[in-house]
């Protein structure tokens, strides 16, 4: 039996496209031949368990093996192996996948779909590193004769009897010149160990030296020996494979570690199963998130029917999820995925809400069940919480109900609860619900205080995403407002419509004022007398909410640009009501009116960090020659 024949291709040449266009990485031939012959395996698994094979399975794996001087790599498996016809289906046609044929044969079976690879060119990818590929393979039908296919990876191909004896097959690869950094002991066991940690046939990669007990010496001393093993690439235990009823908790934190050697325990965890309209199983984890966010995204593995693919699930985790870590599974995403797939897959697309879904419920389900174990986790878990009520209008309305707000005295309530603790005291004549927060409550705290004096509750604004969050909300909620307790006096933060008059004349009024701007002298404040509770500060240094706000935007590359560029502009209250008023008008001369208008400005200033430089160290000095 020997056969010369032509790929069957439509186009001349199909190598080229292959390792142009469809693999950006070429590690990943090992990938796709080492899967092909883990799904040889499973396939003669389940034809043993269907009675279509009655010989010995033997112990079922595949192994990797590799020769510097020949310069080959050969791939091995003890699966079905092929026939000479088979051969000529599978491989030279290659737009008709082994695959197909197999779902026709075996369709009743319950889970043929779970062994069997998608249609595609997987194998060709042998060649993006061979200058020359050769299978050998034995096919597990009574009588089969060995049979061999070589291609020097042009549309030649040639069949002949094989020297295989036992069943199964193997690939060898003569690697070509550009591609020899893969004939390394070291490099072939990275890529193993980064898409075959849970492969679910035995993958064995050589041997390894262990040293092992081996009695005592003559001085009782325990000794140990080297021993030759064969060095397993596939040792840990895929969990997400497994169903929930059946793993406990340690299960889960060492699968974890696994994973992540390094990282501390995570918060929880959801264990995903579907299996329709779509495929996956998985568990993602919520991590104790640090300061380097950045460090922490790309963390979930997407593998299919347990091989690594991707790092990069973009698509498929929506993006306030990015910073969770774990395994997603999915035998619908093909081994070759590409951005572009992702992007147009329908079942993507599903996968993403279903996500979300998953999340939103385990979220709502822990916050129902121990509202103080979920409060204590709220810093971990509010970034993605409030960032996922920003992005995704259906988390929002899931997370409506167990998204917390966190006030100055550390006390959380839900967007429910919150408003009806304020209502009361914190609503405008426009009935108008105000929000005041916080995004920085040493700093703010003169501001804080004022408010809580009025039976003001302040809430806690600190972490990066609050900026967003603030405007959303407000966008949300049906007549609330919210403001920075510093955007305004405490007098007019929640205007009710009350006015305070103020003890000072016309005259007076005029000049107070051309006292305090002549002694500020900074065109970027603006000076006025207000009408206040003679308790509150003389002087207070606000900016304006809406103005505020569109700067930080700005600084934060949110497109406010024209805002960015607005030089800042501060509001500055003089307390008409405040002793140091009355004081500053009765001062004998003119500078002793101008130093006590400047330290009290200064004075604002300092109680929110706005003093700094020569201003303050002036300020210093001054308030020295005044004591
Ligand atoms: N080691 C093997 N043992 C038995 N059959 C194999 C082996 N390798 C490949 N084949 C056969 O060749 C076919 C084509 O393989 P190829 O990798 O090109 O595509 P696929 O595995 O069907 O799809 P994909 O790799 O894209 O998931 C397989 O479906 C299978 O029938």
């Amino acid at each position: 039996m020997q056969e010369k024949g032509t790929i069957s291709i439509h186009t001349e040449n199909i190598f080229p496209i292959i390792k142009k266009f469809l693999y950006s990485d070429n590690e990943i031939f090992l990938r796709e031949l080492v899967s092909n012959a883990s799904d040889a395996t499973q396939k003669i698994k389940r034809l043993a368990s269907l009675g279509q094979y009655n010989g010995e399975l033997g112990e079922l794996q595949v192994e990797v093996a590799f020769d510097e001087k020949k310069k080959t790599i050969t791939i091995s498996d003890n699966g079905l192996g092929m026939t000479a016809e088979e051969i000529k289906k599978y491989i030279n046609q290659i737009a008709f996948s082994g695959a197909t044929e197999f779902v026709e044969k075996f369709k009743d079976a319950k889970d043929a779909n779970e062994i069997i690879g998608k249609f595609g060119l997987g194998f060709y990818s042998a060649f993006m590193v061979s200058e020359k590929v050769e299978i050998q393979t034995l096919s597990y039908q009574d009588g089969a004769e060995p049979a061999s296919w070589i291609c020097d990876g042009s549309t030649e191909f040639e069949i002949a009897k094989g020297t295989r004896t036992s069943r199964g097959t193997d690939v060898i690869l003569y690697i070509n010149a550009d591609s020899e950094e893969f004939l390394s002991q070291y490099k072939l066991q990275e890529i193993l160990d980064k898409y075959f940690k849970f492969l679910p046939t035995k993958l064995v990669f050589g041997t390894k030296t262990e040293s092992e007990p081996d009695g005592e010496d003559k001085d009782g001393k325990p000794q140990y020996k080297s021993v030759e093993k064969e060095n397993i690439i596939n040792g840990a235990k895929p969990i997400w494979t497994l169903a929930p009823a059946d793993l406990k908790d340690e299960d889960y934190l060492q699968f974890y570690k696994e994973l992540y050697p390094f990282s501390e325990d995570p918060l929880f965890w959801i264990h995903l199963n579907v299996d329709y309209p779509f495929n996956l199983t998985g568990v993602l984890y919520f991590p104790k998130l640090k300061n380097d966010v950045e460090f922490q995204r790309n963390k979930i593995k997407l593998f299919s029917r347990q091989v690594f693919i991707t790092d990069e699930v973009k698509d498929i985790v929506p993006e306030f999820l990015m910073l969770l870590h774990g395994v997603i599974d999915s035998p619908d995403i093909p081994l070759n995925v590409s951005r572009s797939f992702l992007q147009a897959d329908g079942n993507v697309k599903k996968i993403n809400s279903y996500i979300t879904k998953k999340v939103a419920e385990k979220l709502a389900e822990l916050f129902k069940k121990d509202r103080p174990a979920y409060e204590q986790k709220w810093n971990d878990i509010g970034i993605f919480v409030k960032y996922g009520m920003i992005s995704e209008e259906k988390f929002y309305e899931k997370a409506k109900d167990f998204g917390l707000f966190k006030n100055t005295d550390n006390q959380y309530f839900t967007l429910e609860e919150y408003k009806e603790k304020v209502k009361a005291a914190q609503t405008d004549k426009d009935g108008n619900v105000v929000y005041l927060y916080t995004i920085d409550p040493a700093k703010q705290d003169a501001f804080i205080q004022s408010a809580k004096k009025k039976n003001y509750d302040v809430l806690l604004m600190d972490t990066p995403i609050d900026n967003h969050f603030v405007s959303h909300i407000e966008n949300k909620l049906e007549k609330v407002q919210l403001k920075r307790v510093d955007a305004d006096v405490t007098d007019k933060l929640i205007d009710k419509g009350e006015k305070l008059e103020h003890a000072l004349s016309e005259d007076q009024t005029k000049k107070v004022k051309e006292i305090f701007e002549k002694a500020i002298n900074k065109p970027a404040y603006q000076v006025n007398i207000e009408a206040m509770n003679p308790e509150e500060l003389p002087v207070t240094v606000t900016m304006d909410e809406f103005m505020r706000r569109m700067k930080d935007m700005a600084a934060m590359g949110g497109g406010m640009s024209f805002y960015g560029n607005m030089p800042d502009s501060y509001k500055v209250a003089i307390n008409g009501n405040h002793k140091l008023v009355s004081k500053i008008l009765q001062a004998e001369d003119e500078s002793t009116q101008a130093a006590l208008a400047k330290q009290a400005f200064d004075l604002a200033l300092l109680s929110q960090g706005l003093l700094t430089g020569a201003d303050l160290t002036a300020f210093v000095n001054r308030s020295v020659s005044l004591i």
